[in-house]
């Protein structure tokens, strides 16, 4: 680009040169023109003055032969008058042929009329007339005379005739000897002369007449020439003369050369013309001038052509340049594009090219790296390492790929995949190395994560099921034969779901990651904690030497378990069960041992969770059992076999019955009656209580507005809400609903709700209850006194009652600390402003007790078992005993 830049005058500069060079090859023709033209001309000037002096010599010469003939006769002449007649006529003939150029020799007496003739023949003419014979009579010195051109009146031609005057002894004109010559001899003569068409020859007497001249002029022959140079140069008396004049005969100037013809009264004139004296000249000049032309249009041409390609030249190198940067931008924007490092070096180690991920990569700028050695761009050893990598590619002449690890110049430790392949030149030489790394750390993170996520729980971090079968399989391949022993730990948290249900799974996930730490804190490290998925929980326990360690280390966990969990500022409190297999009594493999261990977890659930059990092997007659009752009590659901028998509750004070409990029952067509302390803890594991606790609810309030119908006075219908209920988002509405299909007065319909329920997460549990009351629905605390209630949170639920839990009636006349806390229960309830109710009587002592306390109602066997719908109305009437 700058080069292109740099020489874009060029151009110019070459036009300007070739245009001085072309002036000054016009100069220099120029000047060879005018120094040719004034070389021609001098050259025609000493061309003709040659011409003029030789014809001057030559007619000089003929004519001189002439006169000596005429001299002759005119000094021989006094002697003729003794010659008898003719013998002048053959001495003239004689004379006549020693000058041939004459055409005749004749003597003429002093009248003019011819008296001898060389021919022999006598003339009658006179010249007497003539202008040469009177100046030959009138002068004795005359000496040559030449006539003008004259006709001659014989021999009928022009001619000059040359005379010389006869005289005698005394000097007396006698007459004249005279030869003619004709005139056309000397336009002979002067033709041969003629190089050029304007060439002139003339001769002149010294009267500047003209005597002959080639060309012919015949109107001017014996006519005296104008008054010209010519004339001042015979009058100053030179012999020869150079100049240039405008001819008077025809008006054309010429360059003439005047010479005098030695010893007669002629004059040559050789005239010769510019134009024809440069006729060469001007065919050079116009070959010049042509060649100057074609010399300027073949430079102009050239310089048109070579401007045209140099342009061209100049639009193919920005073309090819910017086809070049383009190319380059587009391969170095393809380089950029890769977020991976890319480079290209040569075969000493020099950096050609390289890509933004480079320069990031070895932390240095493209002008610090482009063109430089791999020594000047990274330190010793990892040069070093890049040019062993770089000199096995070039020796190879292949490919090869490896895989590094690096630290990036942020001071990262990166793992890079690398490729490095031979750069070849057009030749298939190996002219460098190009190289390609991939940060493949990220990958490798992710592979080692997934390794370790294939085996630990993403939520918790702990082993999962896969890592804790593994490390059993080790470790009872470690313990074969070895006196310690293994025991697995299978805990599950007891109503999870409920937590689920009613907080989300956030809170629950985040529950079962406290869980985890707090399990971790309790056992050894040595011991394996797994989760197995969902709230289930492994604890693999080595080297345990009695069962009593292995119940102390389960109650730990429980106890763990039970601490508050604070989670997103609320409180949690969550109970766990815990089953325990022992290797090898339990089971000799993972698949019995874990087996075992929930046949345990699911015998502690069935003894009222919040405890962990051993496996026995009768467990598992219990478990069959319990898959047995799950199917048939899905049956008896949807058959309609469940009947709710309901039992009274009585106000102490006025031995009325106030209310009745419902309580459901199974008539299954073998057994009879099932308990519902035998299938309710099934129902709420399996979710069936859902539909069950429905029924039940809707079957009380449809019953309760029966007995109305039926006449009875109205009292209070009693429903147990199970935990998994309470924790249906739809519950509000499924009462509502119940109340609205039944009719029932919502003030005549009492919930039944344990303690444990509200203490799982309080707050919902308030803001539910908050939404029975508003409905006008009467609450009451079931089992009151085995929870964990302060007084503080009893007295932020809108309840009612507090139903005091049959385990404190049940020994209240024999065990005091009982007595004690059922009449505290009862004291702080009539400070809350809650009505008392204690089941489970079943004597008068504990009614009479009871009553002592002050308590408000009571419910048990001593007054009346759960009677069916029927029985009722006789309870109702016959009140207490006393
Ligand atoms: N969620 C629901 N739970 C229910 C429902 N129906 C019953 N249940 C719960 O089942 C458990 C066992 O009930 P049940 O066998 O009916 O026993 C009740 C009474 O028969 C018994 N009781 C009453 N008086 C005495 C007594 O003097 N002695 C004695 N040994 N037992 C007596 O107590 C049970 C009533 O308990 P409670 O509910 O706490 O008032 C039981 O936990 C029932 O709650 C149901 O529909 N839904």
């Amino acid at each position: 680009m700058t080069l292109q830049r740099g020489i874009s005058s060029a151009p110019y500069l070459h036009a300007l040169a070739a245009a001085l060079t072309l002036l000054a090859f016009v100069a220099m023709l120029g000047l060879e023109l005018v120094s040719s033209r004034r070389h021609e001309i001098e050259r025609a000037k000493h061309e003709i003055a040659t011409q003029a002096e030789l014809l001057a010599t030559h007619v000089g010469d003929r004519l001189g032969k002439i006169d000596i003939v005429l001299s002759t006769v005119a000094r021989q002449y006094p002697l003729w008058a003794a010659w008898p007649a003719g013998q002048g006529d053959d001495e003239l003939a004689a004379h006549l042929r020693e000058i041939p150029d004459s055409q005749s020799l004749r003597v003429g007496n002093a009248q003019g009329s011819f008296i001898f003739d060389a021919s022999g023949k006598l003339s009658s003419a006179t010249v007497f007339d003539r202008d040469y014979f009177q100046r030959l009579r009138a002068d004795p010195a005359a000496g040559l005379v030449l006539s003008e051109p004259i006709f001659a009146r014989i021999t009928k031609n022009w001619v000059i005739t040359l005379s010389r005057r006869l005289a005698s002894p005394d000097g007396g004109f006698v007459g004249h000897v005279q030869a003619a010559i004709n005139a056309s001899q000397f336009e002979t003569l002067f033709s041969q002369m003629l190089k050029n068409q304007g060439d002139v020859v003339a001769l002149y007497d010294d009267g500047i007449r003209l005597v002959a001249r080639k060309p012919a002029a015949p109107e001017q022959l014996g006519k005296k020439l104008a008054a010209t140079y010519f004339e001042s140069v015979l009058a100053s008396g030179q012999t020869a003369a150079d100049y240039q004049a405008v001819s008077p005969l025809d008006g054309v100037e010429r360059h003439f050369a005047l010479r005098k013809v030695e010893g007669l009264p002629l004059s040559i004139l050789v005239g010769r013309s510019e134009p024809d004296i440069l006729q060469e000249w001007y065919v050079k000049a116009q070959v010049y001038g042509v060649s100057t032309l074609l010399l300027g249009l073949v430079l102009a041409a050239l310089l048109w052509a070579w401007q045209r390609n140099y342009r061209l030249a100049l639009r193919f190198g920005d073309a090819m340049e910017t086809a070049y940067l383009d190319s380059e931008r587009r391969a170095r924007t393809l380089l950029d594009s890769i977020p991976d490092p890319a480079w290209l070096r040569d075969c000493t180690g020099r950096f050609l090219m390289v890509n933004d991920a480079y320069l990031a990569f070895c932390g240095q700028s493209r002008a610090a790296v482009i063109g430089r050695r791999l020594e000047e761009v990274w330190p010793a050893g990892h040069a070093a390492f890049y040019r062993r990598q770089d000199s096995a590619v070039i020796a190879a002449n292949a490919e090869h790929q490896g895989v590094g690890e690096q630290t990036h110049a942020d001071g990262r430790r990166r793992t890079y995949e690398y490729v490095h392949a031979p750069l070849h030149d057009a030749a298939g030489q190996v002219i460098g190395v190009a190289g390609f790394a991939r940060d493949v750390t990220p990958r490798k993170e992710a592979e080692a994560r997934a390794d370790y996520l294939a085996e630990h729980d993403a939520l918790t971090d702990l082993p999962n099921r896969l890592l804790l079968s593994e490390n059993i399989a080790q470790t009872l391949a470690g313990a074969a034969g070895r006196e310690n022993r293994i025991a697995l730990l299978l805990l599950d948290l007891d109503h999870f779901k409920h937590i689920n249900d009613t907080l989300g799974h956030a809170i629950g996930d985040q529950l079962l990651r406290e869980l985890a730490g707090r399990l971790k804190k309790t056992v050894f490290d040595k011991d394996l904690i797994a989760r197995q998925g969902g709230d289930e929980f492994a604890i693999l326990v080595v080297d345990w030497h009695s069962v009593n360690a292995l119940a102390q280390i389960a109650q730990r966990v429980l106890d763990a378990v039970r601490q508050p969990f604070i989670i997103d500022d609320r409180e949690l409190l969550v109970t766990a069960s815990i089953g325990i297999s022992l290797y090898p009594d339990d089971g000799s493999d993972i698949d019995h041992l874990l087996r075992n261990a929930d046949v345990a977890l699911y015998a502690a659930k069935s003894a009222g969770r919040n405890a962990y059990c051993f496996f026995k092997p009768e467990m598992n007659a219990r478990v069959a059992e319990r898959v047995t009752l799950e199917s048939r009590l899905r049956k008896a659901i949807a058959e309609g076999r469940l009947l709710l028998h309901y039992q009274p509750q009585y106000e102490l004070a006025s031995g009325r019955m106030v209310g009745v409990e419902a309580l459901v029952r199974w008539q299954d067509p073998i057994e009879g009656l099932i308990s519902p302390a035998r299938f309710i803890p099934l129902a709420e594991e399996t979710g069936l209580i859902k539909p069950l606790g429905e029924w039940v609810l809707n079957e009380a309030c449809r019953q309760a507005v029966a007995w109305q119908g039926a006449g009875l006075p109205p009292f209070i219908v009693a429903v147990n809400l199970s935990a998994v209920q309470l924790a249906d988002p739809e519950i509000v509405a499924i009462v509502r609903q119940a109340l609205a299909d039944s009719g029932l007065p919502a003030a005549r319909l009492e919930l039944e709700i344990t303690e444990s329920m509200l203490l799982a997460d309080a707050e919902r549990a308030i803001a539910v209850l908050e939404d029975f009351r508003a409905m006008g629905v009467k609450l009451a605390i079931d089992d009151f006194g085995t929870g964990y209630s302060s007084f503080s949170y009893l007295k932020r639920l809108p309840l009612d009652k507090l139903k005091v839990d049959q385990s404190f009636v049940s020994d209240l006349t024999v065990d005091a600390n009982n007595a004690a806390i059922v009449e505290a229960i009862i004291a702080v309830a009539g400070k809350l402003g809650l009505r008392v109710i204690a089941e489970g009587a079943e004597t008068a002592e504990q009614v009479e007790m009871l009553r002592r306390f002050g308590c408000d109602e009571v419910q048990g066997y001593y007054f009346s078992r759960p009677l069916p719908p029927a029985e009722i109305a006789g309870a109702q009437q016959r009140g207490t005993p006393d």
